[in-house]
């Protein structure tokens, strides 16, 4: 995220120093794939040039596999793009750049990549701005004003022949002083304790471990692949697996990730995670895959062994009020489960909408900068910098709490551990075989492409209803997973009272798994400003024109 927000506040006219830890490209499991909205989200920032010339991969959708069955998530047609920058400007020259991209390629693309290449190239598109200084080196601490408490900057030791400038503390410890600091230092943030001490501790649910499939044999190529686990309720002391995800990274390697359900996954070390997923991952595989999964179990490349990474969900918190002269972005502010892969195109989002709000009055890539229009914002003004932090922490939920609830209510659904869970696993997936709206709806939110949590709420609960009319009218391919339903008798009317209670049990469950998420990310709150916001605006546009405004008001 830091590259990104250097370079755009950079191109807005200001002054950037950022550090980063090590700048060699990062060999990790994280941020393999952009959704198609995060692609236009680099590119409003003028920085698609990024994703060229590092091997990445495009991806038209998905299929998500069950037992013997599969189900085919295309992305939408370009076209949903024009209703998608609710909140923005649409300028005239944008949406005819966009009818002409609509001319040329029809479908939406995200791309998937190695990690480390994606960074690199967004580290170098920063460098390359004249007011940017990267630093290669660790920050150790904030420094604050002792009497306002107002961070002025960081303590940081800079590699070896790095810089000579700033106060020398110690031999290679330096202090540098700005007016704003931005901290966006990962998932394992070391401040957000201290800028954020009311924000709750992340809570990890599962874990994601990491192989590479060499020359895999995609069932689907082009596709990012979603495995769910087969067959029905597990015994208790049976830990099983999650989701698998399966996506190629380059025309040779292809990553999976295996959700492993709890904090900590088995160790490593003595071979037990090894034996794991061989005997929870296999039986869920198509055929096609197992040559490649079993090699890659036994793979001595140092490169391709397993790795694994907490998935956490941590829900974001308003600032401006707690810690002054300091905001905290990215993973150190807010997590969502990685199953639907919308880090990235959050962070994205976050970067546009910062750099609208923060920027320096110049215009970067389609975004106009400053808060109205091209006004400067005085960054040592904290009163204008908690405006321009309320503003960003209602306007990122549009996107935001739209992939974070997405990403925890779908991981529930498709990690199913009960029986209800199991119902609307399976009345998810089915739903999807419906296809038209009930596919499109559920992938535009997904990619990113118009999120809305309109939308998200009305689909969530489609697919419980649905799921209780499947349990209804075709309770065998929901007792037992769908490859064991043959061998289930159809209920007798005797029955029916029972479905009923489980058709409550299994609403509630759907209840249960939405709304938590859903209070979390204030989303009824943000519905309430929303429409509040929205019929202003229709008010003072019919004063000003007299015309309808159905567009905004259909929003
Ligand atoms: C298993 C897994 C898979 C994922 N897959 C996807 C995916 O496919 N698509 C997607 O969009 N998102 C994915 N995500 C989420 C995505 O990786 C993150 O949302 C994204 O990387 C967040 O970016 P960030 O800049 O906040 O943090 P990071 O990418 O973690 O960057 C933090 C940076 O800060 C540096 N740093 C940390 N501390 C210091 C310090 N003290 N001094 C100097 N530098 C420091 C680190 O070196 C690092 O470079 C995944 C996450 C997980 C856990």
């Amino acid at each position: 995220m830091l590259s990104s927000l250097a370079y755009s506040l950079a191109k807005s006219g200001r002054k950037v120093l950022i550090f980063e830890r090590d700048l060699t490209p990062p060999d990790r499991i994280v941020g393999e794939l952009l959704q198609p909205g995060g692609c236009m989200r680099l590119q409003r920032l003028g920085l698609q040039h990024c994703l060229d010339n590092i091997d990445s991969f495009d991806v038209q959708g998905y299929r998500v596999f069950w037992g013997s069955q599969s189900v085919d998530i295309p992305y939408p047609e370009r076209e949903t793009e024009m209703h998608w920058f609710e909140d923005e400007k649409r300028s005239p020259e944008r949406l005819q750049k966009l009818e002409e991209t609509n001319r040329l390629d029809k479908r939406q693309e995200g791309r998937s990549f190695h990690h480390g290449r994606f960074v690199d190239s967004l580290r170098r598109a920063a460098i390359a701005q004249d007011n940017v200084t990267m630093i290669e080196g660790a920050v150790n601490e904030l420094l604050t004003c002792a009497s306002t408490g107002r961070t002025l900057g960081v303590r940081a030791t800079p590699r070896p022949g790095q810089t000579n400038a700033g106060d020398k503390r110690t031999a290679e410890t330096f202090d540098y002083f700005a007016p704003l600091t931005f901290i966006a230092d990962g998932c394992f943030s070391k401040f957000r304790r201290q800028l954020l001490p009311e924000a709750l501790q992340p809570v990890v649910r599962s874990n994601f471990v990491g192989l590479i499939l060499e020359h895999a044999d995609m069932p689907s190529p082009g596709h990012g692949h979603v495995i769910l686990r087969k067959g029905g309720n597990l015994r208790a002391d049976e830990r099983g697996v999650g989701p698998v995800l399966v996506y190629q990274l380059s025309k040779d390697e292809t990553r999976m990730l295996v959700d492993v359900p709890g904090a900590k996954p088995p160790s490593m070390a003595n071979g037990e995670l090894k034996e794991y997923l061989r005997k929870h991952v296999t039986p869920s595989l198509p055929l096609q895959l197992l040559p490649s999964f079993n090699a890659a179990l036994e793979s001595q490349v140092p490169s391709h062994r397993l790795r694994s990474m907490p998935c956490s969900y941590l829900p974001p918190k308003s600032q401006g009020t707690q810690a002054e002269g300091a905001i905290i972005a990215g993973d150190a502010m807010n997590m969502r489960h990685p199953l639907t892969g919308g880090g990235m195109t959050v962070a994205l989002n976050d970067v546009c909408i910062l750099t609208e709000l923060l920027g320096g009055g110049k215009r970067v890539g389609e975004i106009e900068t400053g808060i109205d229009g091209l006004q400067v914002i005085d960054l040592s003004e904290w009163d204008h910098i908690r405006k321009a932090l309320k503003t960003w922490h209602w306007k990122r939920k549009g996107v935001a709490s739209v992939i974070n609830v997405l990403a925890q209510a779908l991981y529930s659904l498709f990690s199913a551990d009960d029986a209800s869970l199991e119902v609307l696993k399976t009345g998810c997936f089915k739903y999807f075989e419906l296809g038209g709206e009930r596919l499109m709806g559920p992938v535009v939110l997904l990619a990113a492409i118009a999120p809305s949590p309109m939308l998200l709420v009305y689909h969530f609960f489609s697919v419980a209803f649905y799921s209780i009319y499947v349990l209804f009218t075709q309770p065998r391919s929901l007792t037992k997973g769908i490859d064991n339903a043959a061998s289930i008798s159809e209920p007798g009317l005797l029955q029916y009272p029972m479905l009923a209670v489980r058709s409550v049990m299994v609403f509630a469950v759907a209840c249960r798994v939405l709304l938590p998420y859903m209070f979390s990310e204030a989303i009824l709150v943000y519905l309430h400003r929303k429409t509040h916001d929205i019929a202003k605006y229709c008010t003072n546009r019919r004063s000003l024109t007299g015309s309808d405004c159905s567009y905004i008001c259909s929003k």
